[in-house]
């Protein structure tokens, strides 16, 4: 089943052209890399996936699970209900700083219980059990109890996808997660959504900066440039080399300093849906 299908999107913000015709579909069960330099559009497609941001009217539409979420600019009648079903992790303000992080995580619920239980915090012992489970299974149960500012980076992180683990999302989007981890931290980000991905069967897109994180825990690239898609296919086969040629001295932002540019690959036949698309 298809988890995500993205046909003509087109996204303006004034005279910045920030997704550009995009098409683009999403097996149940991938991992996907959405990579690209500053600017490409990483973001705003995340957005419109989960309906935060409208394409152009009339034009171009969303499906997350077989239901439209947006179609010709507009959200549609079920896209409250979908959101759901789709877990955001952002690179920043995942948590409320406030409150302790299994607070954090049991919000997570809000979707499915009744709002009155969820504005005073009355939350079952199951739930609570599921959201300690949650916490253990992202490698931090020692910090239930405390504030979710004292948290580091990483930690936060870890608690965001705590959160969609106790929502129990299909589909989990996460932008830009480890942009601001230490690599140690980032490593551990990405072994922790690759594990949910494999064990939990959960859709997961996940914005890049750096290509290595793409080869290393993501078998599926999309590379965005002046939101167009310019390359879909298994990352192992994006080289060094593509990525200068596709981002000329913006390249460097994607390339991490130790990996050196690869030898151009003679070209090889692929499956359709794997064959670069240059634009
Ligand atoms: N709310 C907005 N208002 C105006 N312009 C925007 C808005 N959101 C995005 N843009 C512009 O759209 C383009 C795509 O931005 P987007 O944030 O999607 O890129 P990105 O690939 O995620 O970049 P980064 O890696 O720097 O986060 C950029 O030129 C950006 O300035």
């Amino acid at each position: 089943m298809t988890a995500i299908s993205i046909r003509n999107l087109s996204k303006n913000f004034g005279n910045k052209r920030a997704l550009d015709n995009v098409s683009l579909d999403i097996e149940r069960g991938e991992m996907v890399a959405l990579i690209g330099a500053s600017g490409s559009g990483k973001s705003t497609l995340i957005r419109h996936i989960c309906g935060l941001e409208l394409g152009h009217s009339g034009q171009g539409k969303v499906d997350v699970l077989g239901s439209a979420i947006q179609d010709s600019g507009r959200l549609t009648a079920r896209a409250r209900q979908m959101r759901r079903n789709i877990g955001v992790v952002f690179q920043q303000f995942n948590l409320v700083g406030r409150l302790s992080v299994l607070s954090n995580v049991l919000l997570g619920n809000l979707g499915r219980i009744p709002s009155w239980r969820g504005t005073l915090g009355l939350f079952t012992a199951e739930e609570k059990r599921a959201a300690r489970d949650a916490l253990a299974r992202v490698g931090i149960p020692e910090v239930a109890w405390q504030r979710a500012s004292t948290l580091s980076g990483g930690q936060q992180q870890r608690a965001a996808i705590a959160r969609t683990l106790v929502q129990r999302s299909d589909i989990l989007l996460a932008d830009e997660p480890i942009a601001s981890l230490d690599p140690s931290s980032a490593r551990r980000v990405m072994e922790i959504l690759a594990a949910v991905n494999r064990d939990e069967q959960i859709t997961c897109v996940v914005s890049l900066h750096q290509v290595e994180y793409a080869r290393r825990y993501c078998p599926r690239t999309v590379a965005l440039r002046n939101g167009r898609i310019v390359y879909d296919g298994p990352s192992s086969e994006l080289t060094n080399q593509m990525l200068v040629e596709l981002y000329g001295a913006n390249s460097e932002e994607l390339i991490l300093p130790e990996a050196p540019v690869q030898p151009v690959k003679p070209k090889r036949v692929v499956e359709p849906r794997h064959v670069p698309a240059f634009a």
